[in-house]
């Protein structure tokens, strides 16, 4: 069998359904039918040890196939430069804006997979509190919480207690220009797994694929239930900072 060097499609091509070049597909395609990424925003990108597999930019992230798939080696990537080298670059395409704040995720958290959504809910929340002046989405007592690690090498998850926080950073007309601003915020809160972009949508990671995917999941359905507190003139921090039983 050649070597990936000199058939760099070996990288995209597997019969296994878990493969990166394979589940970016899939799962970009159940991404859209929630509203995630649509209209070609929003993807995802999976980290498999040393290589990084992205998809194109521009695209129908739902239509998207393993032969679409870029691959880096994230080892012989040159930090002090904005270009990037590719094992694998599908013909026709650039690869998505989005893969330097991707690769932070990988570089800065060692996660394994981050998934990036305009969901509407996520967009709206950004946008209520802009109105409070406030860059950090904070909420308590929600069973759903408990969905989230307590952060990059922690055990374990958050508790019904605790208050999930997520910083919001400001867009910028240009992708790439977000990732000094994620990074800074990944600084500030060490155990974040997402970042909101106001009027933009959120970027959510976890150590693999499933634990980026449910707590993107867990996510948007705080990020829904907020917005419908909102809605009903309830605040989304409980003032009582235990809801429940007492022990
Ligand atoms: C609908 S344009 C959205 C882009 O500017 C960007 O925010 C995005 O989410 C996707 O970028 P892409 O380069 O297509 O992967
Ligand atoms: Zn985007």
């Amino acid at each position: 069998m050649a070597a990936a060097h000199e058939n760099p499609d070996q990288l995209v091509t597997s019969s296994d359904p878990e493969h990166p070049a394979n589940l970016i597909p899939s799962l970009c395609a159940k991404f859209w039918t929630l509203g995630w990424v649509t209209g070609t925003g929003g993807g995802c990108s999976i980290r498999n040890d040393n290589l990084v597999y992205i998809a194109p930019s521009g695209v129908q992230k739902e239509l998207m196939k393993p032969a679409d798939i870029y691959v880096l080696s994230l080892k012989d990537q040159e930090p002090s430069l904005k270009q990037r080298t590719y094992l694998r670059s599908p013909p026709l395409y650039k690869p998505s804006q989005c893969t330097p704040l991707f690769l932070a995720a990988f570089t800065r958290r060692g996660a394994g997979c981050c998934i990036h959504t305009h969901s509407h809910w996520a967009v709206l929340v950004t946008l209520l509190l802009e109105a409070k002046g406030s860059s950090v989405f904070e909420i308590n007592n929600i069973e759903q919480i408990k969905g989230f690690g307590k952060g990059m090498g922690k055990v374990g998850n958050l508790g019904y207690h605790d208050t999930l926080r997520i910083p919001v950073i400001e867009n910028t007309p240009h992708e790439e220009d977000l990732t000094e601003y994620l990074e800074a915020a990944m600084e500030e809160y060490p155990d974040t797994y997402a970042v909101l972009v106001r009027r933009h949508g959120v970027y959510v990671w976890g150590d693999n694929v499933h634990k980026a995917k449910t707590q993107c999941e867990s996510l948007d359905y705080l990020f829904q239930l907020a917005v419908e507190m909102h809605q009903l003139g309830l605040p989304w921090i409980s003032s009582i900072a235990q809801i429940g039983p007492q022990r």
